[in-house]
């Protein structure tokens, strides 16, 4: 399954591509990001799905919910105030309207995901998706598909906005690796357009 050892240099990323990527720390206000941390990890109902990987049933090492306006998500449940607020206010900064966001918990440091890239039929092959992180810190990194040396990481901060841009899924792969230093809990919002 997933390795534990991070890149020896992750974290001292040289700098981000800024065509691929913007990482906008305080974007929610600290005292608002803590109130919205304890909201969503106490009331929303998580589910911790099953992966397949190499003909073996997986649990998924987070937990996660599905909330957005779209049908073709399937147990999507309806945007709650907090969500359409956030989302209303990252929609100028993506310069595009989203129907849904996949929200993921990461109760600790052993929970992850693994590399992947978000380019699955239902979102185009370009699809931007912003990313609103809350609670621990953690490493989001990131290789090109075609060759692992090339590769970045970026602290996502509690209250930050990371927005990937089209091109980012098509070349480029990402993950939140586990850690074996004691983390606490982090929930992070991926609004996205599902088509
Ligand atoms: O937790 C994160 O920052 C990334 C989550 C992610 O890559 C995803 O939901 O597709
Ligand atoms: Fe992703």
């Amino acid at each position: 399954m997933e390795q534990l050892a991070l890149f020896p240099e992750a974290g001292r990323s040289k700098g981000l591509p800024a065509q691929l990527l913007d990482y906008i720390p305080n974007f929610i206000k600290p005292e608002n990001a803590d109130k919205l941390l304890r909201f969503f990890i106490e009331d929303i109902p998580w589910k911790q799905t099953k992966q397949k990987l190499w003909d073996k049933e997986y649990l998924t090492p987070r937990l996660t919910c599905w909330y957005g306006e779209t049908e073709r998500i399937a147990g999507a449940l309806p945007w709650t105030p907090e969500l359409q607020q956030i989302r209303e206010m990252v929609e100028p900064l993506a310069g595009i309207k989203f129907n849904s966001v996949l929200i993921n918990y990461y109760r600790d440091g052993n929970d992850s995901v693994a590399w992947h890239s978000d380019k699955e039929s239902i979102m185009g092959s370009q699809p931007t998706i912003a990313s609103v992180s809350f609670g621990q810190v953690r490493n989001f990194d990131i290789r090109n598909k075609n060759n692992h040396q090339e590769h970045y990481s970026v602290k996502l901060e509690h209250g930050s906005l990371l927005l990937m841009k089209a091109g980012l899924q098509e070349y480029w792969e990402h993950r939140v690796a586990k850690s074996a230093r004691t983390m606490k809990a982090r929930v992070n919002l991926t609004f996205r357009l599902v088509i």
